[in-house]
C-alpha cells in the first residue's frame, strides 16, 4: 500500500439521496477477455472475440501479444454484429517488451507464452508488479525447461529466453497466493511438448472459480484437461499437448465490475438491472446473487439479465470470501454502512493484489470515522456513523469503486484517483453518474426515497 505522491484531482463521490431504479450495461469481463486473447493467441487458426473489454489490463494484453507477432485487428465480428478482435495467430516471437501494468492476468499469463517465442521477451511493469508475487510461474517454467533471467526474488522484471518450444511435464508449485499461477501454466500448456500436470502442494487455493474459468475455456478451444472437479485427482491439473481451434467467443459481461451497481440498489433501497448476466458461468462475481441476497436484497435472473432490488437495509454478513477475494473491497464497503457487524474472511492473499486491500480498506475507512481491524486473514468490520474525507485508492480501482459506494450515504466522500477504474472499468465515473441519473455528479433524486438504517452514518 504505497501513497502515489503526487495526488491526481480529488473525485467528489456523488451522495444518492433516493432509491436508485437504473439499467447499467457493464463492460465485457476482464479475466474471460484477458483469457481468450491468450487462448486465440495459440490456436492454430484466427478466431473473434466479441465485445472484449477494453482496458488498461486487456489493451495490455493485446499489446504484448502484438508485440509477440500475434494479429489482433479491430473488426465488427462475422455476423456483422457489434464490435470485435480478430484474433490471427501467428509464430511467436522474439526480441519483444511487454509492459505488465499491474495486471495479474497479463505478468502471471505471459511467461509460459514467451516460452513460446524464438527469441527473449522482458517483461516489465508498474513498481506494484515487482511486490506481486511470479515465483510459482517463475519456478515451475524453469523447472520445465525454460530460461529466464531473473533478479532471484521471484518478481519482475525479468527476461524469457524464449526457445520456440518447451517440453512441459510434470510441476509441483505453490499457488496459495495466487491462483493465477495454475491458470498461467494451463492456457499456453496444449503447446508445451508434453502438455502439462500441476500440482498445487501449499496450503488453501484462492478463487477456485478462476480456475474453473481457465480450465472451461481451454475445454471450449478443443484442449484436454484432467482436473479435480470432474473426478481428477485433488488438487491437480494435467493438460495433453493438441492443437487449439479459433473460436468466435461473445464476451460476458464483467460480473465482479457489476457489483458497485448493485451495491447502489442495496445501499439506497433502489433496482438495478444488469442486461446479459449469464444463467451460467464461472465468474466469481455471480456469487454476488447470494451474498447480496444475504445482506439484504433480492434478485431475480432471467433470460434478459438479472434485476436486484435492494430493502433499504444493508445487513452485516459473516463470509469466507475465498473462493471469489475480489469481490472484497465492495463487500467491505457495504459492511461499514451496515446495521450489524460483518466479519469476511478466507483472504490473506489479498495482501499481495493490486495494494494490500487489507491494510487499505481498514486506513481509508476508518479514516472516515469506521471502526475496521485487520484480522490474519480477512476483516472485522463494526458499522459506525461515517463522516466525509479523502478515500485513497493506492493505484487499485477496485479501491476507488468501493469508496463510490461509501460515497453513496456519506456525504463529503472525495475519491483520489478515480481515474484508475481505467484497469478494469474506464468509463466508471460517467457510468455512476449516469446510474444515479445525473451527467456531473449531484443527483436529483427526490429525498426521502432512501431508507436511512441506524449504521448507515448518512
Ligand atoms: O485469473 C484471474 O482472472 C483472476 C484471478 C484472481 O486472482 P488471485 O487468485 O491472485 O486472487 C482474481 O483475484 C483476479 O482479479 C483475476
Ligand atoms: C486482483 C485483481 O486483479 P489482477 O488481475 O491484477 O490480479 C482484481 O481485479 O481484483
Amino acid at each position: 500500500m504505497t501513497e502515489s505522491s503526487v495526488h491526481p484531482a480529488l473525485w467528489p463521490a456523488p451522495r444518492a439521496t433516493g432509491a436508485v431504479d437504473a439499467t447499467v450495461t457493464v463492460p465485457g469481463s476482464k479475466s474471460v477477455t484477458n483469457r481468450a486473447l491468450v487462448l486465440a493467441s495459440l490456436s492454430s487458426e484466427p478466431g473473434w472475440l466479441r465485445r472484449p473489454l477494453r482496458s488498461r489490463d486487456t489493451l495490455l494484453m493485446a499489446q504484448a501479444l502484438r508485440a509477440m507477432g500475434v494479429g489482433i485487428e479491430e473488426g465488427v465480428g462475422p455476423d456483422g454484429s457489434g464490435e470485435a478482435w480478430r484474433v490471427i495467430p501467428a509464430g511467436l516471437h522474439g526480441p519483444a517488451r511487454v509492459d505488465v501494468g499491474n495486471a495479474g492476468t497479463v505478468m502471471r499469463f505471459l511467461p509460459p507464452v514467451a516460452c513460446l517465442a524464438d527469441g527473449p521477451v522482458h517483461f516489465d511493469g508498474d513498481p506494484r508488479s515487482y511486490e506481486r508475487p511470479l515465483h510459482g510461474v517463475i519456478g515451475a517454467l524453469k523447472s520445465l525447461g525454460a530460461r529466464i533471467d531473473d533478479d532471484g526474488r521471484g518478481t519482475l522484471p525479468l527476461t524469457v529466453h524464449g526457445a520456440g518450444a518447451l517440453d512441459g511435464g510434470a510441476v509441483s508449485i505453490d499457488a496459495s497466493s495466487s491462483s493465477q499461477f495454475v491458470s498461467a501454466l494451463l492456457l499456453s500448456a496444449p503447446r508445451f511438448n508434453q502438455g502439462v500436470e500441476v500440482r498445487h502442494t501449499g496450503s488453501a487455493l484462492p478463487s477456485m472459480p478462476h480456475i474453473r474459468m481457465t480450465v472451461d475455456m481451454l475445454r471450449s478451444v478443443g484442449a484436454q484437461v484432467d482436473e479435480p472437479e470432474t473426478g481428477g485427482e485433488p488438487n491437480v491439473w494435467r493438460v495433453s499437448p493438441s492443437a487449439l481451434l479459433g473460436r468466435d467467443l461473445t464476451v460476458e459481461p464483467d460480473l465482479s465490475n457489476a457489483q458497485p451497481f448493485l451495491a447502489a440498489a442495496l445501499v439506497t433501497g433502489g433496482r438495478v438491472t444488469v442486461p446479459d448476466w449469464p444463467l451460467r458461468t464461472t465468474q466469481p462475481g455471480d456469487a454476488l446473487r447470494e451474498i447480496f441476497t444475504a445482506m439484504g436484497g433480492s434478485c431475480e435472473l432471467t433470460e434478459r439479465g438479472l434485476t436486484f432490488t435492494g430493502s433499504g437495509t444493508v445487513h452485516g454478513i459473516d463470509v469466507d470470501l475465498s473462493e471469489v477475494g475480489e469481490l472484497t473491497p465492495g463487500i467491505a464497503a457495504l459492511a461499514a454502512l451496515a446495521d450489524s457487524p460483518s466479519t469476511l474472511s478466507g483472504v490473506a492473499h489479498l495482501r499481495l493484489h493490486e495494494t494490500d486491500r487489507l491494510a487499505a480498506l481498514t486506513k481509508e475507512i476508518n479514516g472516515l470515522g469506521g471502526d475496521v481491524t485487520e484480522t490474519a486473514d480477512g476483516l472485522r468490520i463494526n458499522p459506525r456513523p461515517l463522516h466525509g474525507g479523502t478515500f485513497h485508492t493506492y493505484d487499485d480501482h477496485r479501491m476507488a469503486t468501493a469508496g463510490a459506494i461509501i460515497g453513496l450515504a456519506v456525504a463529503g466522500v472525495e475519491i483520489e484517483n478515480v481515474g484508475t477504474t481505467a484497469k478494469t472499468l474506464p468509463d466508471f465515473p460517467a457510468m455512476w453518474t449516469g446510474m444515479l441519473g445525473e451527467p456531473s455528479g449531484a443527483v436529483g433524486v427526490s429525498p426521502g426515497a432512501l431508507g436511512v438504517s441506524p449504521g448507515r452514518g448518512v
